[in-house]
């Protein structure tokens, strides 16, 4: 590019997550194997690959909840060189387990807003009106008073997802959030993951966020991703968009959309 351009004196915008050359091993099982990622603002990424491929691993590296043995990973630009609780500026990152993890003798209102109650740094009013507009983000509005144990499983997903609508009040910050959610429709009903799939576009949008799915789940694939990558022995075996997706005849994509048993993806390789 020319230096002199006008376009050059505006520092670009870095990737909201890049990993480069990464690795993770536990002994002699090589999980990531020198993968490389780039994730835009705004952007919503879906993980996917056989059971035991790296997935979740790929998403505690991005919360800050495990380090990587090689290679670097960079939020916002910034190299991430310690755990998120031993960062003293740490980025905006909201977990969405595949467990709600409710506590279950809180009300709704007061999980929703666990870390705004805990930092005490707003007024009650100010506290409930989040809260209330979170719930109602998801659908679930006027339920603050109830009990988690009062709701099914799903309205507990529903009231999770809630909770990572309200920024965290110690980041002191104000960059793009990154939600991450781990295989968040698992185990529901077709009618209920069809609500989630839309909740994670939705909260993704409400959030201003970029975010990262990992699923085995084909229509939280299909509602839910932008942008793809296929994770398999260590390695993206495939990325692409979701279109590429649907019609590519790469065979690690083909037998996974299919669920064949025949492939390149066979157990005694993973
Ligand atoms: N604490 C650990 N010690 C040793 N090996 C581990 C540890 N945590 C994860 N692994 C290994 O890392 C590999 C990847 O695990 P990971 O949970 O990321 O896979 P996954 O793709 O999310 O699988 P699934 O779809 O079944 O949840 C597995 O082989 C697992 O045994």
């Amino acid at each position: 590019m020319d230096s002199a351009s006008p376009t050059a004196l505006q520092p670009p915008t870095p990737p909201l997550a890049e990993l480069r050359d990464l690795s993770v091993r536990w002994g002699r099982n090589c999980v990531l194997d020198g993968v490389n990622l780039t994730l835009q603002p705004g952007e919503r990424l879906v993980v996917v690959g056989p059971s035991g491929a790296g997935k979740s691993t790929i998403l505690r590296l991005l919360a800050g909840l495990q380090l990587p043995t090689g290679g670097t990973l960079l939020l916002h630009g910034q190299p991430q060189r310690y755990l998120r609780l031993d960062q003293e500026n740490p980025p905006d990152v909201r977990l969405v387990f595949q467990n709600p993890a409710l506590l279950g003798s809180l009300t709704v209102g007061q999980n929703v807003g666990f870390l705004l109650y805990r930092y005490g740094r707003l007024s009650e009013a100010e506290i409930r009106q989040r809260v209330s507009h979170a719930l109602e983000a998801v659908g679930l509005g006027g339920i603050e008073h109830l009990l988690p144990g009062e709701l099914s499983g799903g309205m507990q997903k529903r009231v999770s997802f809630a909770r990572a609508l309200i920024a965290a009040p110690q980041l002191g910050h104000a960059q793009m959030p990154l939600l991450l959610f781990d295989e968040p429709t698992a185990g529901l009903d077709p009618v209920a993951c069809t609500r989630i799939e839309d909740l994670i576009v939705r909260a993704t949008e409400v959030a201003q966020a970029s975010s990262v799915v990992v699923s085995h789940v084909h229509s939280t694939i299909e509602r839910t991703g932008q942008q793809m990558v296929l994770l398999y022995g260590g390695v993206f075996r495939w990325a692409g968009d979701l279109a590429a997706y649907r019609s590519t005849d790469n065979p690690y994509v083909v037998q996974f959309r299919s669920g064949s048993l025949r492939g390149p993806m066979q157990p005694a390789e993973a």
